[in-house]
């Protein structure tokens, strides 16, 4: 693989130009798969990479290849998937059509069913999953803030691709349960939802306990349905994922203690869904919710809440208005 070859990023949004920012300012040969808006922004004034903890890595546009034309993956070594989850099979389509045959796929998208898809369109070339734990917002200007903490996860590989991607200011670490890695983020991203119907920053929801009960409900109900499809989630932080419930429940104090020793969060994280409804984008709803839904129709669960956080999501894209500030209580029907 030789990370000598460049690494092409296909689809430079938040996590794409936050991640591709991080490895050109370790010195890594990146190019970026963009969109013309993004290039001119990238263009005018280069990428601002800032930190929860203060950091900040400025890059010129110079510093990253910048291509509309997928024939940016020619000579890729590793390719990074950072689009949607609706856009994985157009992605793939292009990469399996210019991308060398060696080149290393890496899945950093959320969802359970990326990976089936490029694996299918690619060929026989090596797909691997990825787990982004982190927030990252798209501020405007070129710059690109993380907003959480965590390190990234990689399906373990022989040639420790994780390994070969971490870089100072950036961490990724290889798994031998990516699958169960995947399956633990879904549960925490049924939260995506909630917070882009409430409108509020993610750290604000958590101060909330109305709003952890809400979160701790459709988890449980998420929690449910893997159990009884036999899938066991695991967890990137020393919480597995079946206790995340009954933590969230507790009283504020006790709460934040926990919370505190085991990630930092500021003020600005906002849900990539929250960043979709608030750009009239179709959100990733179907291959979160959806993906858990499915499950629980095959294993016949009850998930009445979730069905109504869908219902609700649908309706904002609908409408095209944005995130519309629901209340717990709006959300759960009982307002
Ligand atoms: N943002 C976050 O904090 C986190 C996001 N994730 C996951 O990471 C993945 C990416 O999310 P995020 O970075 O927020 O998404 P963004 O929407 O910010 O970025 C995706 C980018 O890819 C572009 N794109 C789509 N298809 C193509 C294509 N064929 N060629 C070129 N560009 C393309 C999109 O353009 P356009 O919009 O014009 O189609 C967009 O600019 C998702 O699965 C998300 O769930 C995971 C952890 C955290
Ligand atoms: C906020 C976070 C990190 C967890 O839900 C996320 O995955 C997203 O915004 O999509």
């Amino acid at each position: 693989m030789g990370t000598d070859r460049p690494i092409v990023v296909a689809g430079a949004g938040a996590i794409g130009c936050f991640v591709g920012g991080m490895l050109a300012a370790a010195d890594r040969r990146v190019a970026l798969l963009v969109r013309p808006r993004v290039k001119t922004e990238i263009e005018r004034f280069g990428l601002r990479l800032t930190d929860f903890d203060g950091a900040e890595t400025k890059l010129g546009a110079g510093r990253v290849a910048l291509s509309e034309d997928p024939a940016i993956f020619h000579s890729a070594g590793i390719v990074l998937v950072t689009v949607k989850s609706a856009d994985t099979a157009d992605v793939a389509d292009q990469i399996a059509q210019h991308a060398p045959q060696d080149a290393v796929i890496v899945s950093l998208q959320n969802g359970v069913g990326n990976v089936a898809i490029l694996n299918e369109r690619l060929g026989g070339r090596r797909v691997l999953a990825g787990m982004v734990p982190f927030n990252v917002v798209a501020m405007g200007e070129g710059r690109f803030h993380r907003s959480t903490s965590g390190d990234i996860i990689v399906g373990e590989d022989v040639e420790n691709t994780a390994a070969a991607l971490s870089v100072s200011g950036l961490t990724m670490r290889g798994s031998r349960d990516i699958t169960g890695v995947q399956w633990g983020k879904l549960i925490i991203n049924l939260n995506n939802a909630l917070s882009a119907l409430s409108d509020m920053p993610l750290a604000a929801q958590l101060a909330s306990r109305d709003w952890r009960r809400l979160f701790a409900d459709q988890m449980a109900e998420g929690l449910a349905v893997l159990k009884a499809a036999g899938i066991t989630p695991a967890s990137a932080t020393p919480i597995p994922p079946n206790w995340m419930p009954t933590l969230l429940r507790l009283p504020d104090m006790v709460f934040n203690a926990i919370l505190g020793r085991t990630m930092k969060i500021d003020p600005q994280a906002r849900s990539s869904m929250w960043q979709d409804l608030k750009q009239g984008r179709k959100t990733e709803i179907d291959y979160l919710q959806g993906a858990v839904i499915a499950l629980a129709e095959q294993n016949n669960v009850n998930v009445p809440l979730m069905r109504r956080i869908v219902a609700l999501i649908k309706e904002v894209e609908t409408s095209g208005k944005g995130p519309p500030r629901l209340s717990p209580q709006q959300i759960r029907g009982v307002a």
